[in-house]
């Protein structure tokens, strides 16, 4: 079994992910940190060296090799499941489940805070309220992908226990 977790910057997929593969007994891929390793450049040099367009195609292509693993937990990128046929594909997999970390733009703007300079959709944003805006208007334009998801769960004020009993729940 596969599951693909997914969500907005900052929504916890990577925290999340490595937690549950623990649990679970099951490798993690971090689909970010994949992209860099086959690429040998970070998210952050793509974006500013080859452009968006070259981060998507290249997304694409290592998302399906990740789609063959087994027994994996993978936290795919914030925007992988609404570019090209990428969702189609997440729903195509056998045995497995993806699971959408559903966050509101509050706790993604207070959490995004915090870590702006490395994320390179929002490192131009200056104040709070431009944060809001930009993932309300970015989230208004994603939500329908990420709503494909098998399994939603709402992670605002929940602490990680609490989101992966929930997890664990409607897995099993
Ligand atoms: N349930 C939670 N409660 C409090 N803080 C959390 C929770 N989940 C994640 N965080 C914190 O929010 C930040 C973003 O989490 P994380 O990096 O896991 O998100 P992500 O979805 O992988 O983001 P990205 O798409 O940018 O990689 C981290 O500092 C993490 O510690
Ligand atoms: O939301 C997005 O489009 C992105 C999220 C990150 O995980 C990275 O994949 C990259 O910074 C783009
Ligand atoms: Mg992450």
């Amino acid at each position: 079994m596969n599951i693909f977790l997914i969500g907005y910057m900052g929504s916890g997929k990577s925290t999340i992910g490595k937690q549950l593969a623990k649990v679970l007994g099951f490798g993690f891929i971090d689909l970010d940190r994949y992209i860099e390793q086959q690429e040998g450049l970070t998210v952050e040099t793509i974006f500013a060296e080859k452009g968006e367009l070259y981060f998507r195609k290249a997304e694409s292509k290592h998302l399906k090799a990740v789609l063959d693993l087994n027994n994996s937990v993978v936290a795919l990128g914030g925007g992988t499941p609404c570019y090209g046929n990428n969702m189609a594909l997440i729903k195509a997999c056998e045995n497995a489940k993806s699971i959408y970390l559903k966050a509101s733009i509050k706790t993604l703007a207070a959490r995004l805070a915090e870590a702006q300079s490395t994320r390179p959709l929002i490192a131009h944003l200056k104040t709070r309220a431009e944060l809001e805006e930009f993932i309300a208007k970015h989230l208004f334009e994603r939500a329908n992908y990420y709503s494909l998801s098998d399994v939603a769960i709402a992670v605002d004020d929940l602490e990680i226990e609490q989101i992966m009993e929930r997890l664990v729940l409607k897995l099993f």
